[in-house]
């Protein structure tokens, strides 16, 4: 059977309807004409694959990249991006409204200015294929794709991630499976600075010890990196969490946004395209310039090692900061002092316990992860904050669910801005600003 591919929709799906059928369409692109092969049902829904393509897309171009489709890491690599940001655009619109019931004009999306090239850290998992490969997952798969070049990482990346695959398998270094909890070779991630291009290198190994390590040590030691960081990570599915030991360089990477300095450890968030970090932060610093803030305070909840509040710190009279990790939290307090900023303190702490015990504060910068802040937590803020919320999301979906549930207790959505954080794959980051009705 035949399709026409309406738009894109939350996802990155084509949606194309049938009678009373609704496809959602992995591969295909607006205006396209396609058969597909279906993959699964859920009530009306049916999820499909493109299998030949009728007429194609105008907005279809060819893919930079030689492991598209079979790499889960980008989806619409082979769309152009003047269309990406328009599609992204229309899909938040279309979630607020479908869930949220929120009938607002979300402002167009701001671009990214690097389409490739753009990611700041990159977690590269090993696996085993007649040798160890190294590389991302298949898209719904935890299969491993053994990746040669990666369009949208840092091309430094490439080089050490193929090297370090050579370096393990003529140490003859054995995978890790999680199936039998054998193996010692996790992941490797790497990072990279926004100052000065300095490299990090995380190896993820499921022990401490094992045979080679010493010579596995000395042979990326010759790497072009800048620190080499070994992390014990037994068996926990997120990657970043565990001891680890410092083999070569600093703890930490040095980051800096306009002057204000971050200093990042190997375990912690930070955002991942730092030229739209830059063009988040003029929008949030935009709101505020209209804002009386220099008697009021400030909790920026889910704060990472400080981004936010360290960023407006001269704005406001004293600042708290929240996050559940510690070790972020150690880092946002020496970030405190490392920009001499005295009217800023943090705590580790879960975001709701904090909120269920907290004071009042005059505004809200909140970054939760894309679970959302959730509708607990909002009706906590529409207690605990007496002025402006900054709600920054990764997710439409959650961000609909909560902006919803905003406009009940009392907030007036005043703009939704989204920004084009991960060019060529559906995800999509968002900063609504709300103002308490008084
Ligand atoms: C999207 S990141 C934002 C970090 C920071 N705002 C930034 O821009 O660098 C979300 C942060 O929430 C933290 N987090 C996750 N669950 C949390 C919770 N239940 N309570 C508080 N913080 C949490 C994570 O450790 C992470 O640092």
């Amino acid at each position: 059977m035949s399709l026409k591919i309406e738009k894109l929709v939350y996802g990155g799906y084509g949606f194309s309807k049938d009678n009373e059928k609704i496809y959602l369409i992995d591969d295909g692109y607006p205006e396209e004409v396609v058969e597909v092969d279906e993959i699964k049902r859920k009530k009306k829904t049916i999820f499909a694959k493109v299998n030949s393509i009728k007429e194609r897309s105008p907005y279809r171009i060819n893919s930079k990249c030689e492991h598209f489709q079979k790499c889960g890491g980008c989806q619409w690599l082979d769309y152009d991006y003047k269309h990406q940001l328009t599609s992204k655009t229309n899909i938040v619109e279309e979630q607020l409204k479908r869930i949220g019931k929120l009938d607002i004009k979300v402002n167009d999306i701001i671009a990214s200015d690097f389409v490739y090239n753009y990611r700041a850290k990159m977690e590269f998992g090993f696996s085993y294929n007649n040798e160890v490969i190294l590389g991302l997952k298949k898209k719904s798969s935890n299969e491993i794709v053994d990746l040669k070049s990666c369009p949208i990482s840092p091309k430094e990346f490439d080089e050490l991630r193929n090297k370090v695959k050579i370096i393990v398998n003529k140490l003859n270094i054995q995978v890790y499976n999680s199936k039998n909890k054998k193996g010692i070779l996790r992941s490797l991630v790497l990072r990279k600075n926004n100052i000065n291009n300095k490299i990090m290198m995380i190896l993820v190994t499921s022990k401490e010890n094992f045979n080679k390590k010493e010579e596995l040590k000395n042979e990326l030691l010759k790497l072009n990196i800048s620190s080499l960081i070994h992390l014990v990570n037994p068996n926990n599915k997120v990657i970043l969490s565990g001891k680890y030991n410092v083999w070569y360089g600093n703890e930490f990477l040095e980051e800096k946004f306009n002057g204000i300095k971050y200093k990042v450890l190997p375990t912690s968030f930070f955002q991942n395209n730092y030229n739209v970090t830059q063009k988040m932060l003029d929008y949030v610093n935009e709101y505020l310039n209209t804002q009386n803030t220099n008697n009021k305070s400030l909790l920026d909840l889910y704060c990472g090692v400080g981004l936010f509040g360290l960023y407006f710190s001269k704005k406001f009279k004293n600042i708290k900061g929240i996050e559940v990790s510690k070790t972020s939290i150690n880092s946002a307090k020496e970030n405190a002092k490392l920009n001499n900023i005295k009217n800023i303190d943090f705590d580790a702490l879960d975001a709701i316990k904090f909120l269920k015990n907290s004071k009042s504060y005059d505004y809200l910068i909140i970054d939760p992860p894309r679970a959302g802040i959730g509708i607990e937590g909002v009706e906590l803020i529409s207690r605990k904050i007496r002025e402006g919320v900054v709600y920054i999301s990764c997710d439409p979906s959650t961000f609909a669910r909560d902006l919803s549930e905003f406009e009940k207790l009392g907030f007036k959505i005043k703009s939704v801005q989204p920004f084009d954080m991960f060019p060529n794959t559906y995800h999509i980051e968002n900063i609504s600003i709300l103002e308490k009705i008084k």
